[in-house]
């Protein structure tokens, strides 16, 4: 705890403290049991009081926006760029003065549809892409977290593709693309809630889940179709699914569909498909965030009138006002005792609390619910990730939605679109994997106008995070509790998560250390870190944290790891020489 940690109490202004936060660190010697930290004060008993109090306070504060960075202009070429209507104010929580009973009265949308919908004014988004999207135009539109993107989409795309055109083949006309299975599978229910019992059906084809009975299920009636790229790329080319009357694509999250991860299946869907529909295809591509680069690359699925809309200001960023960020710097042994303690803490005010909690991994947030799991909170824990069977996914989701408090443990498969009621809190352990990914997974709170808060819990060695461009813009403030003031109250939440720690198999912990490793080597450089000195902060993690082998010293006190998986990290010869590096696991992955 040797670092000197921005002071406390004592507002500094986001960019000032950046800077700060900028300043590279050498991962610090961590406390040990025999050398405890040194001071207690009685605000390490309630961070979540310093949160609360830190949200009411930031009205006190000189408006963040005087440190907005300006956005580039629009470039003279660039599409129709539709911005807010100056006569017409929209209020804080982004609901619009347009009534969805408007479009009916000028008779833009069928009054059965109307009945379908439960809210009498349009959200912001809403209101200005419903009616380019009746028109037939292309739309590329940009929307904060939660303000009903979902609708903007579903609800004009049914009118003109279903009940205007009125097809009778029974074959897909529209088709959403979302990046994941949990987002499709909500996007899917709010269509079929939206055609209701009308003759229009909707089907989900997602990845994890018996495609033989997605094939079969899709033989029967299907308007309008909801799928994951990897699983619809299947039925493609293997299945024999067509989409000869294609007339609407949609791309929900578009800025992840078109990012690296996704965008050779997005390629060769996109060939596919426009071999097959006609070339008059409308294309809609939504998200909160859109950057430069995703815009480029989002010409390519549009036409060159294409409208661009945008809800969110150039000045201002993506997150909500009314969400207060906080960020706090603490070791990483001190990560899961402080979240035991929040859980504690925050159920003893708010006996509604409900969090969710992102890590960086699939194995971190395994892990994570596995040590916390021991311990006797009194949250109930629930947990979803990439290693968990779709049908666990799927009945974590539906319980979480279903509780009225809790704490979700999550990877990012719940980061993007996913809209649960009542989080109170959503809080980020280690560095998200870029600013985008942590304003969409803030973006679970705070939903529809609702208040919430954020924290981003960041070792020292992480702090460059906060740093970046993107951030520039997003109010996120240090917590009024310095971590250094913060650990003291943490140490009996630390034994007992050790204790736990012992009790957990070796898969779970060795698995963490992997991923741990995994993540943040394809990282170095956001850090600032070199190979070697990551590999002594993931070395001691195995250590502090996952109580690995305490008794043995030295290399062979490490958890393995496969020679196979090192080689793919591309770590070097010297990095490696610091790992347990073995021919085969101690058991099955
Ligand atoms: N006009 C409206 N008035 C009030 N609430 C609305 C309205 N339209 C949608 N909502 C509600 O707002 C919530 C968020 O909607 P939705 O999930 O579509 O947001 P989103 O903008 O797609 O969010 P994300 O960027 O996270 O994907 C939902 O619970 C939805 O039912």
């Amino acid at each position: 705890m040797s670092r000197a940690l921005p002071s406390r109490g004592i507002y500094t202004p986001p960019n000032r403290r950046r800077q700060g936060a900028s300043t590279r660190s050498v991962p610090s010697q961590r406390g040990t049991d025999t050398n405890p930290p040194k001071r207690v004060t009685e605000e390490t008993i309630d961070l979540l009081g310093s949160i609360r109090a830190a949200s009411t306070s930031t009205a006190t504060v000189s408006s963040p926006h005087e440190n907005f960075v300006q956005r580039p202009k629009r470039q003279p070429d660039s599409p129709i760029n539709i911005s807010r209507p100056a006569s017409r104010p929209v209020s804080p929580t982004g609901i619009s003065q347009t009534r969805f009973m408007d479009f009916v009265d000028q008779g833009k949308i069928s009054k059965s549809l109307l009945s379908k919908i439960p809210y009498e004014f349009c959200t912001e988004v809403q209101a200005q892409t419903i009616e380019p999207i009746l028109s037939g135009s292309d739309v590329l539109a940009r929307a904060k977290t939660g303000t009903g993107k979902t609708l903007a989409f579903l609800l004009p795309a049914i009118q003109r593709h279903l009940l205007e055109f009125n097809p009778k083949h029974g074959r897909p006309s529209i088709l959403v693309l979302s990046p994941t299975r949990e987002l499709a599978m909500q996007i899917e229910k709010e269509a079929q809630r939206v055609m209701g019992d009308s003759i229009w059906k909707s089907q989900v084809v997602v990845g994890g889940t018996n495609v033989n009975s997605e094939v079969l299920k899709l033989k029967g009636r299907c308007d309008l179709l909801v799928a994951t790229p990897g699983r619809l790329l299947d039925h493609l080319q293997n299945y024999g699914l067509k989409f000869e009357h294609l007339r609407c694509l949609v791309l929900d999250e578009a800025d992840r569909l078109l990012d690296q991860g996704f965008r050779r299946d997005l390629e060769k869907i996109s060939k596919i498909l426009s071999g097959e529909s006609p070339a008059t295809r409308q294309a809609l591509l939504f998200s909160a965030t859109i950057s430069p680069d995703v815009q480029q690359i989002a010409q390519l699925y549009l036409s060159p009138k294409h409208a661009f809309i945008s809800t969110v200001k150039e000045s201002d960023d993506s997150t909500h006002e009314h969400v207060a960020q906080e960020f706090i710097l603490l070791e990483t042994e001190w990560h899961l005792p402080m979240l035991a303690k929040f859980m504690v803490d925050s159920t003893q005010k708010n006996p509604n609390t409900k969090v969710i909690c992102f890590f960086t991994t699939a194995r971190a947030t395994a892990l994570a619910a596995a040590a916390l799991g021991k311990l006797k909170l009194p949250l109930p824990i629930y947990e979803i990730h990439s290693r968990k069977s779709q049908s666990q996914r799927t009945k974590a989701t539906q319980q979480f939605t279903e509780a009225s408090s809790g704490i979700l443990m999550s990877s990012d498969v719940t980061a993007r679109g996913i809209d649960i009621p009542g989080i109170t809190t959503v809080i980020q352990v280690g560095m998200p994997m870029n600013p985008e990914q942590y304003i969409h997974r803030l973006g679970r709170t705070a939903r529809a106008g609702k208040t919430g808060s954020g924290l981003l819990i960041l070792a020292p060695w992480e702090q460059r995070f906060l740093a970046h461009k993107d951030l520039r813009t997003v109010p996120i403030k240090e917590a009024n509790i310095s971590g250094e003031a913060m650990t003291p109250s943490l140490m009996p939440w630390r034994d007992n998560l050790n204790k736990a720690m012992l009790s957990l198999d070796d898969k779970t912990r060795c698995t963490a250390y992997q991923a741990m490793l995994g993540y943040y080597s394809g990282n170095l450089k956001a850090m600032g870190l070199s190979q070697s000195s990551l590999t002594l902060i993931v070395n001691e993690y195995a250590k502090a944290t996952l109580r690995w082998k305490l008794d043995v010293t030295g290399k062979e006190g490490l958890p393995p790891i496969l020679r196979r998986t090192a080689g793919k990290m591309s770590l070097s010869t010297e990095t490696k020489a610091q790992l347990n590096l073995v021919a085969q696991l101690p058991f099955t992955e």
